[in-house]
């Protein structure tokens, strides 16, 4: 087994012996060197045994070249040698996306000679006995042609045009496709040349710190933590073996797929004869289209689908899904407490409601956490498994795990309105919506968010979404409503600014994507192409004048700044509070929940990056001349930080501990 080089010491002194002279002296030995690739073989495991001669591979080992996704390539030769053995474009497609590849296949590429279901230590050896007195000559993979399409270089620009697409700003998947280029069209030695340039240059940018960072962000968050003390490590998850998922609409088909195609029984409970019907069917389809695509049986049989809550009176789990309203979500809570078994643990896929209003209505409130997911819920990796007051640490550690075991990335986060993602989401839509007030448009702020790396930018997003959910949301927190004396939309609410740019239009019906209009229009419902709206733009100018604002011109960095700044200050301020535990929480909620650019870490390392004392002067300086909007004013934890001189992100935590002690 052999992860590659050691991400740790990529900052500081590499320890052991330098790779590539030593891959090259394997390679030039003059008796045969075979492979033994037992377990894993990625990165420098790898390319060392693409410096031997043969390589015999165990059945269940996977190998891979994964350094794009730390920002890197493959620096020890492997960007030059894979091509040479594999050909152009299996080279590209496997160093491009750092993906691990199975014997099976690593054997149809011809990446590995043969492969054993015994011990691989063992025929390797019987294999090098057969091979002794054979020349090695045509073994040396260095000394291969590279064996290319004819139409070269019309291969490289249209994937280079698709790796740019789809790398959103990072530069080690084009700097990988640049070294395959040198490996096909330059002699070897002028290949590792080009190689080593490359590679020095990624090495040292921001980028490949960020993913390395964002590495073991991933690994730490599984290390969760509760405010009480209470660890992943001497807390036991239970087991569960039957889970049930109350509401059958759009999230609760997704949870109920993902149970199921993990390997739970789902007892699928909707209480609307039409819409289970349609659930049903929707489910069996997603069942069977991942199924195909995994080559597997799609796992219809372990649901049962039902319209009664007593269905679910044996599991081990439940997961409510229903419509997010509390009266609702109460209601469905008691009848679960009376029903289930004293011991189900009863979650809630709230996407920020009271989990400890939830746990009230039960018997056991100590086995109510919230399971928060995200659409569709069984593609996305992240899971925000909320604590309560009276959450205790057993009922953290089973959704935890039951989390881990349908493949998602959960992070443990305390109950606040929002939660982490959804809490730091409100003031960079508010920032958006301020901007556009203030003479920007829609597509100008979407173009500066997905320039810096996000997916969408949150207009195309909330389009997307649909307006009419927020709109809902706020019309029942007594926001979204005319000022009651003028009638007219009032841009102060609750003592603070307020945009009501998105009730006007939800009250014209504009509720994104699915009705053709929103904050862009399209050519029919449901379309996916969004165009600049002529009518939105006039819109605007008329609000502006009904309420004498004067558009300014507003420039790409001013977008950036109010919008990722005042996130990063409410990221700054749930950690005052104790709600995620550490940057690193936020950091993977973000990136797998948000599509926040990995190649820039996360928010809070983002904001690490740019300077805390950077961050902190920007947000003094849209405070001043926003006075009226409290989430520009910067938070004390950052003043901390800048103040104990911004200290390197994986020492925080011991800040964040004396602001805790002191509040
Ligand atoms: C010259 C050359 O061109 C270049 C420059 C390079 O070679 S660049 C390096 C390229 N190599 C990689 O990108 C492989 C990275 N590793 C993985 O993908 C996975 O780890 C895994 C191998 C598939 C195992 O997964 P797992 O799920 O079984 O366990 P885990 O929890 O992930 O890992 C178990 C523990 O091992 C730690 N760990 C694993 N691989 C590591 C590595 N390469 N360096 C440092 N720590 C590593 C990990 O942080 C965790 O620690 P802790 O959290 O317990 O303290």
């Amino acid at each position: 087994m052999h992860s590659g080089a050691d991400i740790k010491e990529f900052g500081g002194q590499m320890s052991g012996p330098p790779l590539i002279p030593m891959i090259h002296a394997i390679e030039a030995a003059s008796k045969p060197v075979v492979a033994a690739i037992e377990g894993i073989a990625l990165g420098g495991g790898l390319e060392l045994a693409l410096g031997c001669h043969y390589r015999i591979a165990h059945s269940k080992a996977r190998v891979g070249l994964p350094e794009v996704t730390l920002g890197l390539l493959p620096g020890a030769g492997g960007s030059q040698r894979l091509p040479r053995l594999i050909g152009v474009p299996a080279a590209l497609d496997l160093i491009t996306t750092g993906r691990h590849v199975t014997a099976a296949e690593a054997l149809k590429f011809g990446l590995v000679d043969q492969i054993t279901d015994h011990n691989t230590v063992n025929v390797a050896v019987k294999f090098a006995q057969r091979v002794a007195d054979q020349p090695l000559d045509a073994r040396r993979i260095s000394t291969y042609p590279c064996l290319c399409p004819s139409d070269v270089a019309v291969l490289f620009e249209e994937v280079m045009q698709r790796v740019r697409r789809t790398a959103r700003g990072a530069i080690a998947p084009i700097a990988c496709v640049q070294a395959v280029r040198a490996a096909a069209t330059l002699p070897y030695n002028q290949g590792m040349e080009r190689e080593r340039e490359l590679m020095a240059t990624l090495f040292t940018s921001g980028q490949a710190r960020a993913l390395q960072y964002f590495f073991f962000a991933q690994r730490a968050v599984g290390r969760w933590s509760m405010p009480s003390g209470a660890r992943w490590d001497t807390s036991k998850p239970r087991p569960v073996h039957k889970a049930a998922v109350i509401g059958l609409g759009t999230m609760g088909r997704g949870i109920t797929v993902a149970l199921a195609q993990a390997g739970f029984s789902v007892v699928a409970v909707e209480t609307q004869e039409k819409q289970l019907m349609e659930a049903k069917q929707a489910i069996s389809g997603m069942l069977e289209r991942g199924a195909k695509r995994r080559g597997v049986a799609p796992a219809l049989d372990k649901i049962n689908y039902g319209r009664n809550i007593q269905s679910v009176a044996d599991v081990d789990l439940v997961i409510e899904a229903v419509f997010e309203d509390m009266a609702l979500k109460k209601k469905v809570f008691q009848q679960l407490s009376a029903v289930c078994k004293p011991s189900t643990f009863l979650c809630s896929n709230t996407s920020g409601l009271d989990i400890d209003q939830l746990a009230c209505q039960t018997r056991n409130p100590e086995l109510v956490v919230g399971m928060h997911f995200f659409a569709p819920a069984h593609v996305m990796k992240l899971l925000e498994v909320v604590y309560g007051p009276k959450s205790s640490p057993l009922a953290v550690a089973t959704a935890m795990q039951l989390g881990k075991k349908i493949g998602k990335v959960s992070v443990a986060v305390g109950n606040c309105r929002g939660f982490v993602g959804n809490r730091m989401l409100k003031p960079y839509l508010e920032q958006a919506l301020f901007l556009l007030e203030e003479g920007a448009t829609p597509e100008f702020v979407d173009q500066v968010l997905e320039e810096f790396g996000f997916a969408m930018g949150v207009f195309r997003m909330s389009d997307l979404s649909g307006l009419d959910v927020g709109w809902k949301v706020r019309m029942a927190d007594g926001l979204a409503m005319p000022d009651p004396t003028t009638g007219q939309p009032t841009r102060l609410r609750q003592g603070r600014r307020y945009s009501p740019l998105g009730d006007l239009l939800c009250e014209q019906g504009r509720f994104g994507q699915k009705t053709g209009r929103g904050w862009y229009q399209y050519d029919k419902p449901g379309s996916q192409v969004a165009k600049p709206d002529p009518w939105l733009h006039s819109f605007l100018d008329e609000y502006r004048a009904r309420h004498a604002l004067v558009a300014h011109r507003i420039d790409h960095q001013e977008v950036l700044e109010r919008c990722l700044y005042s996130m990063i200050n409410e990221g700054f301020r749930i950690l005052e509070d104790g709600i995620a535990a550490g940057p690193e929480d936020i950091d993977v909620i973000y990136v797998f929940g948000y599509s926040w650019p990995r190649h820039h870490g996360g928010p809070m390392f983002y904001a690490a990056t740019v300077g805390l004392n950077k961050v902190l002067e920007r947000l003094e300086h849209y405070y001043q001349a926003h006075p009226d909007v409290p989430s520009l004013q910067p938070c004390h934890l950052l003043r901390k930080l800048v103040a104990s001189g911004s200290p390197p992100i994986q020492k925080w935590r011991e800040v964040i501990k004396k602001v805790r002690s002191q509040l």
